[in-house]
């Protein structure tokens, strides 16, 4: 049995600790162990990022930008191996694993050229004796907290900015699937980027989130997640008052209009809906289509639906993996019981299959009262609602608590817009399913979050501002 230590100071760490096994969620076979740190590991971890933070910090930008340019190639070369440790850890398909490794190593290549366009300002002072400038310089140490979701992709979208400003990081990832972080942070260290720049701790997430809450030393939190896990973490860093991104939970709905392109449309709502077995925080989660092409609508999406292959992620041809553990599977059936007690009609699907494979499955005649239309299903369900006005789509599609993505699809292009605008959600597809990529800023209103990540808004995160005011 292959074991994993965690990564602290450049050193593995964790032979003497209780093991953590990480299983196969096609298989439940047991893949890797992993040590059970807890909160002495997570101090360690924070010591080894604070001294290195003196160096790498200091270092100029351009030495920085080439050595996350060196782990982006060492991250390329092993890509197929980085994508089978996801497949086997998390269950996805093994196409999305390898464009997830991509998507992954866009965010390092991104940030290694945008933390080189870090600028300060002058301002004009009022006296002619004071110049007053301002820099940006790191936060400081920045912990790192991931989920299963996206193994790859969660871990690079905040350490590769945190990396660029020189801050470094201590990585909790979640023990459901830390091996593809850790082979990451050991290729990291190959990349010669020095140690204690980049450490992770696996195990005991309480125990380590609590130790970074109350030290000192981490200045920034960053966090993907649920918003329960989030909304803790938030009220825990107040004592330390530190800076805080989070990315929490999506109820993202899908507007389909009259005058939409019905294929493109179908396409656009089955890649949001069914991309990783609909275990994302943007995938559509309630499709509301125009009373006039829902019959229509309906008929196409349904026959897509059916031509999806479920299966062992590692298999030619699947589409859709297994769930991520028995409670996804669990939930995914509560909300479809729910609906269909409150009058909701199965006209694809319905039914788990063996272990934690679940059918995608498509629900009409749905209505706001059933818990799919308020809870997050993070499953493969798309339950479809009739609407008679824009103003009613938008006026359903805001009534959430969450306001990360939305999806509208109408061929024109004034309304588009106009409905985008009037969406209070942080991303918008218009026309696209898969609105996300390392250049756009991502995150969310409301309760799914604060701050963003990628684009240039992603880095500000990572940046104190410093005001300097010389008298001459
Ligand atoms: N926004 C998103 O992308 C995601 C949303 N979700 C939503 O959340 C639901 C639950 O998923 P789940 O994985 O349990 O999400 P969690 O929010 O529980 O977990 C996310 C990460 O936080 C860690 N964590 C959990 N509790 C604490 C804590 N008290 N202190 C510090 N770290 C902690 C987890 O560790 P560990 O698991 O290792 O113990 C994991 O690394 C999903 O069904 C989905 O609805 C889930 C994942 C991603
Ligand atoms: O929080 C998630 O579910 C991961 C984000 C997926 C994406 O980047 O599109």
């Amino acid at each position: 049995m292959q074991h994993f230590n965690m990564i602290i100071n450049g050193e593995e760490i964790g032979n003497d600790l209780p093991k953590v096994e990480v299983t196969n969620p096609a298989t439940s076979e047991v893949v890797a162990t992993i040590p059970r740190g807890g909160k002495d590991e997570a101090v360690r971890a924070v010591d080894a990022a604070d001294t290195a933070f003196r160096d790498w910090s200091r270092k100029s930008v351009y030495e920085r930008s080439e050595l996350i340019r060196k782990w982006y190639d060492l991250i390329n070369e092993h890509k197929e191996d980085l994508a089978e440790t996801m497949t086997r850890e998390q269950g996805k398909p093994i196409k999305e694993a390898q464009g997830e490794i991509q998507y992954a190593n866009g965010f390092i290549s991104w940030y290694a050229e945008e933390g080189k366009r870090i600028y300060g300002e002058q301002i004009p002072a009022t006296q002619t004796n004071k110049r007053l400038f301002v820099s940006k310089q790191p936060v400081g140490v920045v912990a790192v907290i991931t989920p299963w979701n996206f193994p790859a992709a969660m871990i690079t979208r905040k350490v590769a900015p945190a990396l660029a400003t020189g801050c470094t990081v201590v990585i909790k990832p979640a023990n459901l699937t830390p091996l593809t972080a850790l082979k990451m942070a050991a290729l990291a260290e190959q990349a010669g980027i020095p140690k204690g720049v980049i450490n992770v701790v696996t195990g005991d997430s309480k125990a380590i989130g609590e130790a970074w809450l109350e030290d000192m030393r981490v200045r920034k939190l960053t966090f993907t997640g649920s918003t329960e896990v989030g909304r803790q973490l938030m009220k825990g860093s107040a004592d330390t008052i530190k800076k805080v991104s989070l990315e929490l939970g999506g109820h993202a709905p899908s507007i389909v209009m009259d005058d939409c392109d019905i294929d493109k449309a179908v396409e656009g709502v089955v890649a949001s809906k069914f991309r990783n077995a609909g275990q994302t925080c943007v995938c559509s989660n309630r499709v509301y289509v125009h009373e006039d092409i829902a019959e229509e609508f309906t008929q196409r999406l349904v026959k897509k639906v059916k031509e999806l292959k479920v299966g062992n992620g590692l298999e030619e041809g699947v589409d859709i993996g297994p769930l991520i553990d028995e409670d996804a599977v669990e939930k995914v059936q509560k909300h479809i019981e729910d609906a269909v007690s409150k009058g909701a009609k199965v006209v694809t699907g319905g039914k788990a299959g063996k272990g934690l494979f679940y059918e995608p499955t498509v629900l009409t005649n749905v209505s706001e009262d059933m818990l799919c239309m308020t809870d997050e299903t993070f499953g493969p369900l798309a339950p479809i609602s009739t609407f008679k006005s824009q103003e009613e789509a938008i006026e359903r599609a805001n009534d959430s608590i969450y306001g990360l993505a939305a999806y509208v699809f109408t061929e024109n292009i004034t309304r588009g817009i106009q409905i985008c605008e009037q969406l209070e959600y942080g991303i918008v597809g218009l026309n696209d399913g898969l609105p996300s990529t390392p250049q756009a800023p991502f995150g969310g209103f409301k309760q799914s979050g604060l701050g963003r990540e990628g684009g240039h808004q992603g880095i500000e995160e990572f940046l104190e501002v410093k005001y300097i005011s010389v008298g001459l």
